[in-house]
């Protein structure tokens, strides 16, 4: 069977943990067609982002036109976007119906503490957004105060449907955290309700990429056919699955990449 087209919209990792490389290894784990259109060149590793090359918002619009035209994504996901040209250059071709089923990765800082993103390059993409996807940290900095509980966090889901997204899901990873008592805790925004999501938290060093790989997770499922609240609980069972399988990985001296291995079918379970 021809398989569904799923578009990742983001910055290149050479470590290959993050960013397009993470977001095409999990494409292809869930056995859909990956395409990408490059926003950024990062040099980095598990360690640290050294340096950050911007691609020109043109060569972002060649990219997403070339695949309009040819290969038109079923879903999209954004991660790094790097400059606010660039964000101009992906939501205009949203406006003009290029990116559907989108799903937004707010990126704006590394977990290795790099400054990625800028909160109003994002803002000019959310009202195009099927999805969002901010962290703790993103939802702060987007509405300017301290996300931390998971009431907060479902305060924040709601309050960020005003930037236009349609759903929002207020992620509670955190590279440097505990254990938390409460497991990993996300809060799903539907449109009319919050509901917390529970699974069991991973303790691992391997955190490089959840994001990413959470965000195209739940792009791939739309592409598939999903609802948006049936895509993120695949998306969050991908991930921990992931965190898990990589949990014991020595790959790098920091913040090591997510196990997209031994994903023999689309559901999750690992079979057909
Ligand atoms: N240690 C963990 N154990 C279980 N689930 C986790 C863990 N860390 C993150 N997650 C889950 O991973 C998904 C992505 O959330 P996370 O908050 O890590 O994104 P992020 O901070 O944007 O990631 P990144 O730092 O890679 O950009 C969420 O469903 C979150 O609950
Ligand atoms: C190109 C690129 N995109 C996104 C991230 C964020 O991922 P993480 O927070 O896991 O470092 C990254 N480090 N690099």
């Amino acid at each position: 069977m021809t398989p569904p087209i799923v578009l990742t919209v983001a910055g290149s990792d050479s470590g290959a943990g993050a960013g397009v490389q993470a977001d095409l290894k999990v494409f292809a784990a869930m056995r859909l067609y990956g395409t990408s259109v490059i926003t950024a060149i990062t040099a980095q590793n598990t360690r640290d982002v050294r340096a950050v090359f911007p691609v020109p918002a043109q060569t972002v619009t060649d990219q997403l036109t070339a695949l309009a035209d040819d290969l038109p994504p079923l879903a999209v996901k954004t991660g790094m976007l790097g400059s606010t040209a660039v964000a101009d250059a992906v939501s205009g071709a949203a406006r003009s119906g290029m990116l559907p089923n989108l799903v937004v990765d707010p990126v704006l800082v590394s977990t290795s503490g790099r400054r990625l993103g800028v909160v109003n390059a994002i803002e000019r993409l959310l009202p195009y957004a099927m999805v969002m996807t901010p962290n703790r940290a993103e939802a702060s900095a987007i509405l300017g105060w301290v996300v931390s509980t998971p009431d907060d966090m479902a305060k924040a889901a709601r309050q960020l449907a005003a930037t236009g997204s349609r759903y929002v899901v207020v992620t509670g990873g955190d590279a440097d955290a505990e254990s938390p008592a409460e497991g990993a805790v996300d809060a799903l925004w539907t449109g009319a309700t919050v509901r917390l999501l529970r699974g069991p938290w991973v303790e691992t060093r391997n955190t490089h990429g959840t994001g990413c790989s959470f965000s195209a997770a739940i792009a791939g499922r739309l592409a598939l056919g999903d609802a948006v609240p049936e895509a993120v609980v695949f998306a969050k069972r991908y991930v921990a699955r992931a965190l898990l399988g990589a949990q014991r990985w020595e790959l790098g001296g920091g913040h090591g990449p997510l196990d997209h291995h031994g994903w023999s079918g689309r559901d999750g379970s690992g079979s057909e």
